[in-house]
């Protein structure tokens, strides 16, 4: 292939960040332009080095599947890498809340490390999970090629770009300081050019189907593209101080500035943790079931009700705080309408598995799919509990939040991708099975034991903590001070991070077992035991 042009344009790209780095008006700015430098010229210096000038280079290359799997394959190694990242920045600061000697200041402490991590896991895991599934999907269901030609790879490099600017700023203290917004306004300014640039490439395969029918799944994917492209330009108004430095100001202020936030962080989990994943449920789990969708007409209707409610319910964020009370029953209640939608979603994912119960036992990926959905449905029952307000002024600034949003992510989010992954693997890289099956067993119980102790661990810590906070003596005098309820955490912290390395030892365990079939390999292996229970013998 020939990349003269991507190769120059990259070239200039790195040279402009060298001024920008010079020019520089803020220390911090300067030393992110440089690392985007070096960012840059390294992807030159590669670049340069496959350039071919030979007629021959001008012919692209063509996948077997007739499809543009290439940067799909790279999306998915770059899925199980930031995974494995993310998950290992999650044990360091679950740790360092346990041992806060741990925190390495100014660079390597809690406050600069949790952004690395939510951004990890979200964004770089998350969105990468998303972005390549979501190719996948669209290819295989309108029956055509991606559309824009190497814009898909921009999507995909452009992407890596933002998840390395956006981390590397936070360990500089570079922040906007609102919460999976982080990144400055020249990050966001870039982020944005590559959803357009997504949008396109998505949107383009659609118009060119040549299949009729536009299958629900791309539905999903659809919303969560248009939707996050809609928040995230929003949430990130803002002025900088100065073209050439790192800091800028929110055009919104005060309660206008939370609910902004809040409106953005809530529909990130409704679009970015739930939409998006939803879309990928629709297409692998009948796929590896290998049975059609429960109901086609449920699916419609759960989409259209989904997508309507979740917008509403940010404010369950804001409650008892300055934002208006109708505005905080407002979200309490669209909150509460939301469980429906939710669990049609998983009514529709379980159910498809009727007629093919037996799989469950048999078939590990499944399996992981299916605690998936059951993790959705639990915490989309949790959510809309936690969002009462009188729920929630115990709940609020607990880890049973904490807790909440772990069995979502670990549970829902991290499983369903699993199983995507799983079933991904060996069809990207034509290989007849993964290497191992008994290896993604051990993933599968790993991970789950991983998600129950570390949700478990946080219910407890999180009532204990909201009730310990609440207690008055008789004398009307708060019973405990605030350091009193800190101490109290201790075990608490030390078990979820005992969760959360079992949660990290399934991703190597699952990197091992993609990397090995990515080179080929077939473990030789006995089939993995389907029940516990002793086997019945066919009569003879
Ligand atoms: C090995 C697994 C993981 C561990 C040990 C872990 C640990 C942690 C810790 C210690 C915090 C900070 C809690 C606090 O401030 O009190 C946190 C926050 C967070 N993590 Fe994880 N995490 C893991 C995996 C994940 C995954 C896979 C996701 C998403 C897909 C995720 C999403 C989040 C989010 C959204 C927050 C912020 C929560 C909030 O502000 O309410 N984590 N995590
Ligand atoms: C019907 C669905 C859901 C509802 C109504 C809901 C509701 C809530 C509520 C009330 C809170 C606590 C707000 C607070 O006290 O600060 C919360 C926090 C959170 N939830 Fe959910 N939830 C739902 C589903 C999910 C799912 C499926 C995920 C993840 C995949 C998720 C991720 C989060 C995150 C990340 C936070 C913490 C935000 C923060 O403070 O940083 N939620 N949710
Ligand atoms: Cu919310």
């Amino acid at each position: 292939m020939n990349y003269t042009t991507e190769t120059m344009v990259i070239a200039v790209a790195a040279f402009l960040a060298l001024l920008l780095a010079a020019f520089a008006h803020d220390h911090l700015f300067a030393v992110h332009m440089g690392i985007l430098c070096f960012c840059l010229a390294a992807g030159a210096a590669v670049l340069i080095r496959r350039v071919d000038f030979s007629p021959a280079g001008q012919r692209r290359k063509v996948d077997i599947s007739g499809y543009f799997d290439e940067v799909i394959r790279y999306g998915l190694i770059a899925t199980v890498f930031w995974g494995v990242v993310g998950f290992l920045v999650g044990v360091v600061i679950a740790l360092q809340l346990a041992f806060p000697d741990l925190n390495i200041a100014p660079y390597l402490n809690f406050g600069r490390l949790r952004p690395v991590h939510t951004s990890a896991v979200i964004f770089a895991f998350g969105g990468n999970a998303l972005i390549m599934t979501s190719f996948y999907v669209v290819q295989r269901t309108c029956r055509a090629r991606l559309f824009g030609g190497s814009l898909a790879w921009f999507v995909f490099w452009g992407y890596q770009l933002f998840i390395v600017m956006a981390a590397t700023g936070y360990v500089l203290g570079i922040t906007q300081a609102r919460e999976y917004a982080e990144p400055e306004w020249y990050v966001d300014l870039w982020l944005t050019i590559v959803w357009v640039a997504y949008l396109a490439v998505y949107l383009g395969t659609i118009l060119k189907r040549k299949e009729p029918h536009i299958y629900v799944a791309n539905w999903f994917y659809l919303a969560f593209i248009v939707t996050i492209a809609m928040l995230h330009v929003v949430n990130n108004l803002a002025v900088p101080v100065s073209f050439l430095g790192s800091k800028s100001y929110s055009v919104f202020s005060g309660v206008q500035d939370a609910l902004t936030q809040w409106w953005y962080g809530h529909n990130a989990v409704g679009f970015f943790l739930t939409a998006g994943f939803l879309g990928m449920m629709y297409y692998f789990v009948p796929k590896q079931a290998n049975r059609p969708v429960y109901s086609y007409r449920l699916s419609i209707i759960h989409f259209w009700a989904l997508i309507f409610m979740y917008i509403w319910a940010g404010p369950h964020h804001l409650h008892y705080t300055a934002l208006p009370d109708w505005a905080q029953t407002l979200g309490m209640v669209f909150s509460i309408m939301l469980w429906m939608p939710s669990w049609g979603g998983m009514i529709n994912g379980l159910m498809t598995l009727s007629g093919a119960w037996d799989k469950i036992r048999t078939d590990p990926i499944i399996r992981m799919m299916i605690v998936a959905i059951a993790f959705y449905g639990m915490s989309t029952f949790e959510g809309p509990m936690m969002s009462v307000k009188t729920v929630n002024s115990l709940s609020h600034y607990t880890e049973w939040t904490i807790g909440h949003v772990h069995s979502g992510a670990l549970g829902w989010v991290g499983m369903i991708t699993f199983g995507a992954i799983y079933y991904l693997t060996p069809k990207l890289w034509g290989r007849e099975r993964l290497y191992s099956l008994r290896m993604v067993n051990w993933h599968f119980w790993l991970a789950t034991l991983g998600i129950v102790v570390y949700a478990a661990v946080l219910w407890v810590a999180g009532i204990q903590q909201g009730l310990m906070w609440r207690e008055y003596n008789s004398q009307g005098f708060l019973v405990y001070s605030f350091a009193e309820t800190v101490a109290a955490m201790f075990p608490y912290y030390v078990l979820r991070a005992v969760g959360g390395t079992l949660y990290l030892a399934g991703g190597l365990v699952m990197a091992w077992n993609v990397f090995m079939t990515i080179r080929g390999h077939l473990r030789d292996e006995a089939a993995i035991p389907t029940t516990f229970a002793p086997q019945l013998q066919p009569a003879e």
